[in-house]
């Protein structure tokens, strides 16, 4: 059997996908890193490769934007949650994330209309700078979405095999895909001056949705991604590649199957000649759907429910007690320093549409967006009125 506890991120190469002497061998390895990693390296993709070239030497410059500039596209102005964020402006376990970023999604016009569920607003249009400014970066960064988001749909039906499921068994998560929004986000690691207390770029975490397509778009080290035993295991940059890692949404709808694996990324150490930068893309499902609406319960084989057993029972004997202890700590640190703010795991999946479930998670982010555009929502997660950061997770 494949080690279970793994020290390494596996690499799969999707040209294996594209022929079907090779495709068995594809889906196995995929299958080891859905249930036992939580992550891997996808090489050969259909991704345009001059166009992350052209992407990667945009986003210099596209940081380096006056900060005035930067300003005028705040996530303030949006009531989708999209823009720029300036640095320091979130926490993730009670520290300091210290990354600034710029959400953009792929093509969307918003739904809602008055009387709809305000989730229903959470997708829409993304903010850009002037085009002046950064001429040709609006039309690479739409066209790497586009890409980016055409490879998720296609592994998403790559995930259906490798659980012992149709092609399209998972497409009961999707609508059209003229209603549906993925969310990208630009972001920058500076190098931390002398008297920083911290290393944390992003503080351990896990993603919410089905898939994370992340580019490491500088030579950078610093993700890293947690064992079973609690061992944390570098994801450095391998050129040419994507880091693909799964979220708590496909968790809980595959029964505990996949694994949502916690990750952080370290600051560059102190000395670095240049910051780090990263550009993930969160692959959504649609708003309406509750996870673990019995409608949306999938059938899986034996032998993959066998699989996720196995890892379980190894799970508990070995590290249980690290994992539950994580959770404490994380909970513990959130009622010192936030007294009513409630601790973020994406249980909420167990209940609510997974468009709640992603505006709580802007909301909390995001707490001055919240008060501007979502009053009531903002008082209910914040009854002592703004505080000084949101919350990364
Ligand atoms: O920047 C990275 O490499 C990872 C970022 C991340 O994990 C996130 O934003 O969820
Ligand atoms: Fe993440």
């Amino acid at each position: 059997m494949a080690d279970q506890n793994f020290s390494k991120i596996p690499l799969l190469d999707y040209s294996l996908t594209l022929d079907s002497a090779t495709k068995a061998q594809f889906i196995e390895e995929l299958r080891h890193a859905l249930i036992n990693v939580g992550f891997l390296y996808l090489s050969n993709t259909p991704v345009d490769e001059q166009l992350v070239e052209r992407l990667k030497s945009h986003i210099p410059n596209l940081f380096a934007l006056p900060q005035e500039e930067k300003d005028k596209i705040s996530k303030a102005n949006s009531p989708h949650f999209l823009g720029y964020s300036r640095l320091g402006a979130e926490l993730t376990k009670g520290k300091t994330d210290y990354r600034e970023q710029f959400d953009i999604g792929t093509d969307h016009v918003s739904r809602w209309k008055p009387g709809d569920p305000d989730y229903l607003n959470v997708w829409g249009p993304s903010q850009y700078p002037d085009e002046n400014l950064i001429p040709g970066f609006r039309q690479t960064m739409e066209s790497y979405l586009s890409q980016v988001a055409a490879l998720g749909t296609t592994f998403i039906t790559l995930i259906a095999e490798a659980l012992g499921l149709p092609p399209d068994g998972l497409s009961r998560f999707y609508d059209t895909p003229d209603r549906m929004q993925h969310r990208g986000k630009v972001v920058q690691y500076p190098v931390p001056s002398e008297r920083s207390e911290s290393d944390q770029g992003v503080g351990p975490h896990y993603d919410a949705g089905f898939l994370t397509i992340l580019l490491q778009a500088s030579p950078h080290p610093g993700l890293q991604v947690q064992n079973l035993s609690g061992d944390w295991i570098d994801a450095p940059p391998i050129p040419g590649t994507f880091v693909i890692n799964f979220g708590r949404a496909l968790e809980f709808a595959t029964k505990g199957i996949a694994r949502a694996t916690s990750h952080r990324v370290l600051s560059p150490p102190i000395g670095s000649s240049s910051p780090r930068y990263s550009v993930p893309l969160f692959h959504n499902i649609a708003l309406d759907v509750r996870v673990r609406d019995p409608k949306y319960e999938l059938e899986f084989p034996p032998e993959i429910l066998k699989l996720r057993d196995e890892r379980g029972r190894f799970l508990r004997r070995t590290v249980r007690f690290s994992v539950l202890l994580l959770y404490k700590f994380s909970d513990v640190g959130l009622m010192i320093t936030l007294p009513h703010m409630p601790a973020v795991n994406y249980s909420e999946f167990e209940s609510q549409p997974s468009g709640m479930v992603q505006l709580m998670g802007r909301v909390r982010s995001h707490p001055d967006v919240a008060q501007r555009h979502y009053p009531a929502l903002f008082k209910q997660f914040f009854p002592d009125g703004l505080p000084k950061q949101g919350f990364a997770y």
